[in-house]
């Protein structure tokens, strides 16, 4: 058997991120984490894990900076360690991506027909910090059909979680406050919960994409990237020198090869504010020189780390 971890508890979009990645095998076992920092640390110390699923970007409102922070810790915290030069060999490796179609859902313990929602003097509403994003438009309106009634967003670790939680507190609340859960209508049904709407994302192609790592093995081959191959890259520049960020991007130039994405995070080194990590992923044509690539890389950052590189799932196209 292998293990996975994935955001829990089941019923979540991460959830269904891992399903479609090993669903077809008949020895994988799910295990839930119960925060997105869980599924970086447990696969990184508890050996008995051998993948781990985490949210990375949303179509709608973006990076999920939970998932780019822990990346980002773990770059600055494994550049003490194990480092080729200025190259981070993190311990863990991306080796996959997935991609989910989100398609949110008003949750609610009982059904209420949802134009009675004026009549509750306050809702109370639990999902995913990141899901608040995606439903902005949304909320605005429903806000605007109750003009009395009150509305108060409460975090939840994940989407299916905040089910749990809303029909708790439900059973615990004063009349005329009603808890609601924006999540899959997954979450839903495993919860016996009612949707009082469905398909509520302000984006009807509101997709997240996930990322699949496990412990990077000891003797892994270097992959040389294949095409239709993607590779992810976190660096800091020598942030005094101008045009430092220029002197990386222009060795992709350089070499043709073709980044398809840049996000950057603040560096939260010391007392320095400003300072960023910067994510860069590529994908190329034809096969390069990728000792010279990295040996270029390696001359104009302060340091960088290869996360891995992934077959480009065909989702990604659609
Ligand atoms: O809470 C979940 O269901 C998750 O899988 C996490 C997560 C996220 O962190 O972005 C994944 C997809 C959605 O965008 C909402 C939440």
């Amino acid at each position: 058997m292998v293990k996975t971890l994935f955001l829990g508890p089941k019923g979540t979009y991460s959830h269904q991120a891992a399903l479609q990645q090993f669903g077809n095998r008949t020895d994988v076992e799910y295990v839930a984490a119960d925060s997105i920092p869980k599924c970086i640390e447990k696969l990184k110390d508890d050996h008995t894990i051998d993948y781990s699923v985490i949210p990375l970007e949303n179509s709608t409102n973006g990076q999920v900076v939970f998932s780019y922070d822990l990346l980002r810790d773990l770059m600055v915290e494994e550049a003490k360690l194990t480092t080729e030069g200025n190259r981070v060999v993190s311990s863990l490796e991306v080796i996959g991506e997935q991609y989910v179609a989100i398609v949110h859902c008003l949750i609610a313990a009982q059904l209420i027909k949802l134009e009675l929602l004026h009549t509750y003097q306050k809702v109370v509403l639990h999902s995913h910090p990141q899901v608040w994003g995606q439903v902005s438009d949304y909320l605005a309106h429903l806000r605007q059909q109750c003009p009395h009634t009150s509305f108060e967003k409460v975090d939840s670790s994940s989407t299916s979680e905040a089910v749990k939680i809303a029909v708790e507190c439900q059973s615990k609340s004063a009349p005329g406050v009603i808890h609601i859960a924006i999540a899959g209508e997954v979450a839903a049904k495993l919860n016996h919960c009612e949707v009082l709407d469905y398909a509520i994302n302000d984006r009807k192609n509101n997709t997240t994409r996930f990322l699949v790592l496990q412990r990077r093995a000891e003797a892994a081959p270097s992959r040389t990237p294949h095409q239709s191959q993607v590779s992810l890259v976190s660096f800091t520049t020598k942030h005094d020198d101008p045009g430092s960020l220029v002197d990386v991007l222009s060795i992709l130039k350089t070499h043709s090869i073709n980044m398809c994405s840049i996000n950057s995070r603040p560096l939260n080194r010391g007392t320095q504010k400003w300072q960023y990590v910067f994510f860069i992923e590529y994908y190329y044509a034809e096969p390069r020189n990728w000792d010279a690539f990295f040996k270029e890389i390696g001359s104009v950052c302060s340091y960088w780390c290869l996360w891995g590189t992934f077959p480009r799932n065909e989702r990604y196209y659609e």
